[in-house]
């Protein structure tokens, strides 16, 4: 016998895409019509125009179906709640969650900055929140690279985000949430803030934008030790900072200068990844290091800090669209950083260690 209940049952495992909420304690089911097996489910979306119709168009059968095989269709009706009904909605998930950098926030903060630019910086911090999310982490990713950004780019993830009522959506990409100031601006066009306009967009990026309760939530810092650098140390106090270089000598120089201005500006330092640091040769299996060797690990020892991984060459990473380590999980770089990852989140301990304070 098909009941209201046993379809309003069904539907609590249903969820919001970007709420993350079931749609029944969101209050989205606004009727269920049963005519014979024939049943009609009325849901109101948080807006009109929300790109995930097609979605509910399917999860609300699909799961229905499931749930009561007595069942032989399944219609969805959609409308859209009003300003009031958003506004309970949203300032109900709002609450449920402290925000990124609060206290209460379970959230860990891997911050990945470097000194130069160009030495891959994005490229880790994508393939580390690939690496985390495929072990079924919830991971975030922010591109707080807000004059450099890439990573709409490199993920393929150059949509739009959602606003429902100041709250912001971030995209999903690859198993994870993903936001960049790239996802705001045109592409190609500049970012011209300073000062002021720069420190609310990165409140906004943390405050106003949905990241929910996630385990991690990885942040692609601009290089060096700038504005942008000062404002996230102050909205991120407990953020880890994993500083990366490549093994050639200006890098590392200027690698060391950031480390220790890092710790100027409350930073923890994690550790030091050493990127582009060989070539693993498909023919012999050996190990090149190209560039020179010991550089990453001397970066560490003056900083007082553990070398987490050397991640060699590899024309994969050159690549946009899927991470590497999700597109060749078998090699060498891929390797690496799953070592990274372990390191990272088998002993938070280590990752809380001061930098020694320089004057
Ligand atoms: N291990 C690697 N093997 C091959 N190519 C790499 C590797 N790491 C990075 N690259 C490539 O080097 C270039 C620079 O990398 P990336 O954009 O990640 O650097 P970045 O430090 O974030 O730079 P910026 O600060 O300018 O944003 C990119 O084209 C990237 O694909």
């Amino acid at each position: 016998m098909i009941t209201r209940d046993s379809v309003l049952e069904a539907l609590r495992a249903v969820e919001d895409p970007e709420l993350h909420r079931s749609i029944v304690d969101l209050e989205m089911v606004r009727g269920i019509d049963i005519d014979g097996t024939e049943v009609t489910v009325h849901l109101a979306l948080t807006i009109a125009e929300c790109p995930l119709r097609e979605y509910f168009h399917r999860a609300v059968p699909e799961r229905v179906r499931s749930q009561c095989p007595e069942v032989t269709a399944v219609r969805v009706e959609l409308s859209a709640m009003t300003e009031e009904e958003r506004a309970r909605v949203v300032g109900g998930v709002r609450v449920t969650v402290p925000r990124i950098g609060e206290s209460g926030s379970s959230t860990r903060i891997i911050a990945v900055g470097s000194g130069k630019g160009g030495v891959g910086k994005s490229t880790v911090a994508v393939n580390l929140a690939a690496t985390l999310a495929a072990r079924g982490h919830r991971v975030g990713l922010l591109d707080a690279d807000i004059w450099g950004f890439s990573v709409p780019h490199l993920l393929g993830a150059t949509g739009r985000p959602t606003v429902v009522d100041d709250l912001i959506m971030p995209l999903q990409a690859h198993g994870f949430a993903v936001l960049s100031i790239g996802n705001f601006v045109p592409e190609d066009g500049p970012v011209v803030w300073r000062g002021p306009m720069l420190h609310k967009a990165l409140e906004q990026l943390l405050g106003d934008v949905h990241w929910d309760d996630r385990d991690y939530l990885v942040v692609d810092m601009p290089p060096g030790t700038g504005d942008v650098s000062i404002s996230l140390a102050q909205f991120l106090p407990n953020a880890d900072f994993l500083l990366v270089t490549t093994p050639h000598e200006s890098a590392e120089r200027v690698a060391l200068r950031a480390g220790r201005m890092m710790a100027k500006v409350g930073l923890r330092l994690a550790g030091v990844v050493e990127n582009m640091a060989s070539f693993v040769c498909g023919d012999c299996d050996r190990e090149h290091d190209l560039f020179g060797t010991g550089a990453g690990a001397r970066l560490a020892e003056l900083l007082d800090t553990p070398l987490l991984a050397r991640i060699p060459l590899e024309p994969a990473f050159a690549t946009t669209g899927t991470p590497t380590v999700l597109a060749h999980p078998e090699s060498a770089g891929s390797t690496r950083f799953a070592e990274l990852a372990d390191a990272i989140s088998a002993k938070p301990s280590l990752l809380h260690r001061p930098l020694p304070l320089f004057t």
